[in-house]
């Protein structure tokens, strides 16, 4: 069983719990009630690479990264230095986060919030809406491709812009063909954990156009941010490197501020 197989085993397993307690009708009155979502898509089409920060506590292949006892206060120093999106890792077993932190991030700034989990049903979209949550995380190689093609409809049509992940060229042809408008190319592989940074180089191109391009994982600063932005990247999702800092705010400020160099303006 690959490590992905796992997470997912216990996703499954924490899912069966809420959705016993929480009634999908509950989950979706709350998701009435939510403020209404923000434009993710506007801000991820701006100038210059966008940058989305993450909280995220711990990871599977590196363990506890960082305690985070103010997921909150994180987000606004995130905001604060520039980013344009916040990504809320709300996986419990592996990665130590839940859909309260989401909540409470999403209160906390006015930027768009992403939920990142494995998600594998309908009812996760509808509690990541309920949460407050604008965009969603929806992983090529944990859905079959006409579970995947309901979940991008679902998520649109509920206000959540689906962010969707790919590792190879296979698996971003599946992302295009289920219609994701934003698609993630993962330099971790899930399946074994290893990253390889010249996975988006081999993989971006193959995208079309007109699709936002997201580069994953594996952003230690500045000068990977351009050597992703060189490849085409019009985003990057960066958590590790800034939760282990000591400042995180002025280090996204610094990815933002690479970002925004004028030399990328002319693809260079
Ligand atoms: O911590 P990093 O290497 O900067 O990576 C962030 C993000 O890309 C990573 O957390 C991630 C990308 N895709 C995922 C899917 C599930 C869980 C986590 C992820």
């Amino acid at each position: 069983m690959s490590v992905l197989d796992e997470i997912i085993e216990g996703v499954r397993a924490d899912l069966a719990d809420r959705q016993r307690e929480v009634p999908l009708d509950a989950v979706k009155e709350k998701a009435a009630g939510a403020p209404a979502p923000r434009d993710a898509l506007a801000a991820l089409r701006g100038p210059g690479v966008a940058v989305i920060a993450e909280v995220k506590r711990s990871s599977p292949s590196k363990g506890a990264l960082a305690a985070i006892a103010d997921p909150a206060a994180l987000a606004r120093d995130y905001e604060a230095g520039g980013a344009k999106v916040i990504s809320v890792l709300t996986e419990r077993r592996r990665f130590g986060g839940s859909l309260a932190d989401l909540a409470d991030v999403r209160a906390s700034v006015d930027v768009a919030v992403l939920r990142k989990d494995f998600v594998v049903t309908s009812y996760q979209l509808w509690e990541a809406r309920a949460a407050g949550a604008d965009m969603v995380l929806l992983i090529v190689a944990a859905l079959p491709q006409d579970a995947l093609v309901s979940l991008v409809e679902r998520a649109e049509s509920i206000g959540l812009l689906p962010l969707v992940e790919a590792h190879t060229e296979e698996e971003a042809a599946r992302a295009v063909e289920a219609g994701a408008k934003v698609v993630g190319v993962n330099a971790r592989d899930l399946r074994t954990l290893k990253v390889d940074r010249g996975v988006f180089a081999r993989v971006a191109p193959t995208l079309p156009k007109d699709v936002v391009k997201i580069a994953e994982s594996g952003v230690r600063g500045p000068h990977d941010l351009l050597a992703y932005a060189s490849s085409g990247a019009d985003a990057v999702l960066v958590g590790e490197s800034l939760v282990i800092g000591r400042d995180p705010r002025a280090a996204v400020a610094d990815l933002v501020a690479a970002g925004a160099h004028p030399a990328l303006r002319q693809g260079g």
